[in-house]
């Protein structure tokens, strides 16, 4: 089967997954034309390490002729057509755009596009791919929209639609407003939301903070581009973000359920070889508590690249949860803990991704990363509003610990160099007690 070598080279493509075992193909969003230009979403199954399906979404641009400038966008040739990868081309973004502009195109298993607000997509905007490499593929529509499109897809609702769609209802100033998405049958395609050209998000911002503090060491309070009155007032944003997410529902889980759920998460990482007895540990420590565990709709994975600080306030977006797990799991309820420890994790990172990046001597390094992360993780848990009860410090410890674990696994299979980051923390997480 085609396209695999293509597959296997995206970030958004997981890399334990094997070979391609069926390819369905949408109704053309434009049908191949006398130079042979045709553009049409296809959906790609792919067998997983362990037997299941997953299927990937691959809008496919065919052309008769090579198209300068596609060279990294080509991912088959086919009866004659050279085959590219339709979002990083720039005629065939205008072609799924029209096509989903267009009120009038019907069809059987079209991709639809829909809205709450009345928004109109202008078929004519100009289109730009972001160029940050992500687990979807992201691009800027004309300079106030962000058109989505998700890569891993399946049946039932994406959460980053259906959460999305519920707190832009609500007027929340925390996200980026929903306006409007792309889907075919029960599959969520896409989505497009507000654009926000003039923002940065929180791990540029809390990178910059640690560059002016190994610019001129001290203490992190007395870094000009002190980080702690902003991770304060990103705890709030991701506290309001809890609260309306709260309004779509709370239920209580066994402690012992959660504990068992993460114990087998951690089990299933690398990590599980070397920590498994302390992580038992841990996760023993919180099936004991006394009290169920409160859980809610939450975001899922958080962490400071999933933040934007706009004019007006932090904003959260992505809130599909991990890409790579089930649609139905990733709308489970969840403690908000899970959020907040994947901040708390990422406030880790950052000292040590800069000293990493730049070989700062490890003596050097290690006081001043911990005291910059001891600081903005006070600042972001004050601003939070986190009670210091012994139930929240276990859960918050749980999470944490399943977070690096997936975090090891994760440096390992994408950034080798960085794995010591997420490795060093698990073995501090399980050190405390
Ligand atoms: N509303 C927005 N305005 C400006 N930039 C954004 C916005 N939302 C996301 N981004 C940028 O787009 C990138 C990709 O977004 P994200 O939702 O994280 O994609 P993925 O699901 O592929 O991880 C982010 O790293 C962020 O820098
Ligand atoms: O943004 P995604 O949903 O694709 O999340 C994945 O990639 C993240 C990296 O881009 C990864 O985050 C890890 O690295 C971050 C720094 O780059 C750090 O701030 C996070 O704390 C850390 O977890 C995330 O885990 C992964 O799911």
């Amino acid at each position: 089967m085609s396209r695999d070598g293509y597959l296997r080279r995206q970030r958004w493509f997981v890399g334990t997954d094997r070979e391609v075992v069926g390819r369905r193909a949408l109704p053309w969003s434009r049908e191949p034309d006398a130079d042979g230009f045709g553009v049409r979403i296809e959906l790609v199954d792919v067998h997983t390490a362990t037997g299941a399906l997953r299927t990937y979404q691959v809008p496919a641009s065919y052309r008769r002729e090579p198209f300068p400038g596609l060279e990294n966008a080509l991912m088959d040739e086919e009866d004659g057509y050279l085959v590219y990868d339709a979002l990083l081309d720039a005629h065939a973004r205008g072609a799924l755009l029209a096509g989903l502009a267009d009120d009038d195109a019907q069809g059987a298993g079209r991709a639809v596009f829909a809205s709450d607000d009345g928004t109109r997509l202008d078929p004519a905007a100009v289109t730009v791919p972001l160029v940050a490499e992500q687990s979807n593929t992201s691009v800027v529509v004309g300079d106030s929209l962000l058109w989505k499109s998700f890569r891993i897809v399946g049946s039932g609702p994406n959460p980053d639609i259906e959460l999305g769609r519920a707190l832009t209802a609500t007027g929340a100033r925390c996200v980026a407003p929903v306006r409007g998405w792309v889907g075919v049958g029960d599959v969520d395609l896409a989505m497009f939301y507000d654009y926000y050209p003039s923002a940065s998000d929180g791990w540029d911002g809390a990178r910059a903070s640690v560059r002016d503090l190994l610019a001129d060491p001290g203490p992190a309070s007395t870094a000009g581009a002190d980080f702690a009155a902003e991770a304060a007032r990103l705890g709030a944003a991701v506290a309001q973000l809890h609260d309306l997410l709260r309004r779509m529902g709370t239920a209580t889980a066994d402690p012992t359920q959660l504990a068992d759920r993460l114990r087998r998460r951690f089990e299933a990482t690398s990590s599980s070889q070397r920590w498994g007895h302390a992580a038992a540990v841990a996760f023993d420590e919180l099936a004991g508590l006394a009290e169920p565990v409160a859980v809610q709709r939450v975001h899922g994975d958080l962490h400071l690249g999933q933040t934007l600080r706009t004019v007006d306030g932090w904003r959260v977006f992505d809130l599909e949860g991990e890409p790579s797990a089930p649609l139905e799991r990733r709308r489970e309820p969840d403690s908000v803990w899970r959020d907040v420890a994947g901040m708390l994790r990422s406030l880790d990172y950052a000292p040590w991704s800069v000293g990493l990046q730049v070989g700062t001597d490890p003596d050097v390094l290690t006081p001043l990363a911990r005291d910059w992360t001891t600081r903005n993780a006070s600042a972001f848990l004050e601003g939070y509003g986190a009670t210091a009860d012994r139930a929240t410090w276990i859960l918050l410890r749980c999470h944490q610990i399943d977070k690096a674990a997936y975090e090891v696994d994760y440096e390992l299979a994408h950034r080798p160099s960085w794995a010591s980051i997420p490795r060093d923390a698990l073995q501090r997480l399980l050190a405390a007690s």
